[in-house]
């Protein structure tokens, strides 16, 4: 379902074979700093392990999955814990900002620039087809890397903070993305992606 949409603070980015907007500051009703010390408090962060080859490896972020559904990442299954107050707020933010619904958010947390995600399409089956994934970005800006699956093309976007980026039509099945690690020293960032599962 798409929901009346003031979606007039987004603008296009132009991507082939995807559907990406932007905004640089989506308008919370909180500073950006204080909605991201209230996640660091509030948020039950997991450090995650993942099997690679039958080797056990951390991973290199905190994560957390609120939502209606358990919801299987990068080969995790996911508990889901209810949406709290404040991230039931930010839910309706977003979807006023971007018109469609979601029910489901996962959180990472980068805790300082050696914190990193690889690349990866959100493609999994419980989002359905041409999925719309909104990221909202708070603390430090970090470069989203989007490469495209077939002819290899790399697209840069830095995420800065209190901005929201949407993804959708054929951006997962056509183009990868992630977060590289970095050299410079980095403050926290917390990346909200809000989801539907279908
Ligand atoms: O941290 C980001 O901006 C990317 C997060 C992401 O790709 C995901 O949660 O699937
Ligand atoms: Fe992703």
């Amino acid at each position: 379902m798409d929901l009346f949409a003031d979606d007039s603070l987004l603008s296009p980015i132009p991507l082939e074979d995807g559907d990406l907007a932007w905004m640089p500051q989506l308008p919370l009703p909180w500073t950006n700093a204080e909605v991201m010390a209230r996640l660091l408090r509030e948020t039950d962060w997991r450090e995650e392990t993942v099997v690679v080859y039958g080797k056990r490896h951390l991973q290199p972020r905190l994560s957390a999955w609120y939502g209606d559904a358990a919801y299987t990442y990068s080969g995790l299954r996911l508990q889901p814990a209810p949406f709290t107050p404040l991230l039931d707020t930010l839910r309706k933010v977003v979807e006023t900002a971007t018109g469609h619904s979601f029910n489901s958010v996962l959180l990472n947390l980068y805790r300082n620039e050696r914190d990193s995600m690889g690349m990866h399409s959100d493609d999994e089956p419980e989002l359905g087809p041409q999925p719309a994934i909104a990221s909202l970005s708070l603390g430090a800006a970090r470069t989203f890397i989007l490469k495209h699956k077939y002819n290899k093309k790399t697209v840069r976007l830095e995420l800065t903070d209190g901005s929201l980026l949407l993804m959708r039509g054929k951006t997962q099945e056509y183009w990868l993305h992630g977060i590289n690690k970095m050299t410079r020293t980095l403050q926290a960032r917390v990346n909200l992606t809000f989801r539907k599962i279908v």
